[in-house]
């Protein structure tokens, strides 16, 4: 079974203001609320491939009440600890460019930490672990590790999607999956990225760090992909973008919805890709048939 943990999940409130205003009463033109956190996002997006899931994290208060009840509706289940304090509502401003603004999320007393722990100790060989999206303050910021260890010590396999100390200190336990950006990427090994050849250079670095998968993720230019054996890139299908968020998440999704199903790796990155894409070009996160359309277009390249 395939397990998502988001320790700070949202409610995501997408507000498209026309010509946004800083200091003045603007009208939005369109708004919208949809389920969010990272992990959340993988879980909608593999239920939408097919995939079951389960998924776990902190949830507490309306918000959480409204993102189990979304789960619900789409069938996929959760096994969430319920905290005191109410889960953050996460602001998506689109006035031409798009501005987020992310909340704090619940405080998570000690307790609460360890019953989650306890879910991730009952997980078992074969099951796929998706570590997504930033850790709490209130939790230590080693608190992933600790769930990897937990996770590694039952064979379980380890995907990571999120940025900063959390991955840098995630790369020795030697995940299965990570899928940092371009920026994410610079940040690991404290630089920033200017060409593809620069994305190149790290990607492989981290599969010598003993990373087992790397998507680096480019938006609009597309991924690379790197393991032991292959180096591959792909251009990302041409489209209008209508919400980039939860891109980079639908392509953890997309890539373990094939990879899980036993296709080829090159077969598992082109679906990885067009799921990123089908989300960038809907206003939620993407349809299957939306993503089977964009397939099509996806070029896979050995380097
Ligand atoms: N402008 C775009 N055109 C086509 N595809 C896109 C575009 N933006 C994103 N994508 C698709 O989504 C994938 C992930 O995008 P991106 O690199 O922005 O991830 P990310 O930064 O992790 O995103 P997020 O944090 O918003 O989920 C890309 O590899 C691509 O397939
Ligand atoms: O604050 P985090 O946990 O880093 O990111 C949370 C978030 O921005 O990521 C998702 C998109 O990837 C959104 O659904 C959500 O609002």
């Amino acid at each position: 079974m395939i397990y998502t943990c988001t320790l700070n999940p949202s409610v995501d409130y997408i507000v498209k203001v026309d010509d946004f205003r800083l200091g003045e009463l603007n009208r939005a033109a369109k708004t919208a609320v949809f389920p969010g956190g990272k992990g959340i996002n993988v879980s909608r997006v593999l239920k939408r491939l097919g995939m079951d899931n389960v998924a776990l994290g902190f949830i507490g208060g309306f918000t959480g009440a409204f993102i189990e009840q979304a789960l619900t509706q789409e069938n996929i289940p959760f096994d969430f600890v319920k905290v005191p304090e109410t889960t953050r509502i996460n602001i998506k401003l689109k006035s031409g460019k798009e501005t987020e603004i992310n909340g704090q999320g619940p405080t998570i007393a000690p307790p609460f930490a360890a019953e989650l722990m306890g879910k991730v100790q009952s997980l078992r060989q074969g099951d796929i672990l998706v570590l997504a999206g930033s850790i709490p303050s209130s939790l230590p910021s080693d608190f992933y590790r600790t769930i990897v260890q937990v996770a590694k010590e039952a064979n379980v396999k380890v995907v990571v999607d999120t940025s900063g100390p959390a991955l840098k200190q995630l790369i020795e336990a030697k995940p299965f999956l990570i899928k940092p950006n371009h920026k994410e990427l610079g940040e690991l090994f404290d630089t920033v990225l200017h060409a593809k050849a620069d994305a190149i250079l790290y990607g492989r670095r981290l599969v010598e760090l003993g990373v087992e998968n790397v998507i680096v993720s480019l938006a609009g230019d597309g991924a690379f992909f790197f393991n032991k054996e292959v180096t591959l890139f792909a251009e990302a299908p041409k489209g209008v973008v209508r919400n980039s968020v939860g891109a980079g998440d639908s392509m953890v999704a997309g890539f373990l919805a094939a990879y899980t199903q036993g296709k080829p790796i090159e077969e598992a990155f082109a679906y990885s890709v067009a799921t990123g894409s089908a989300t960038a070009f809907s206003d939620d996160l993407c349809t299957k048939a939306k993503v089977d359309e964009l397939l099509q277009h996806v070029k896979v390249t050995r380097l």
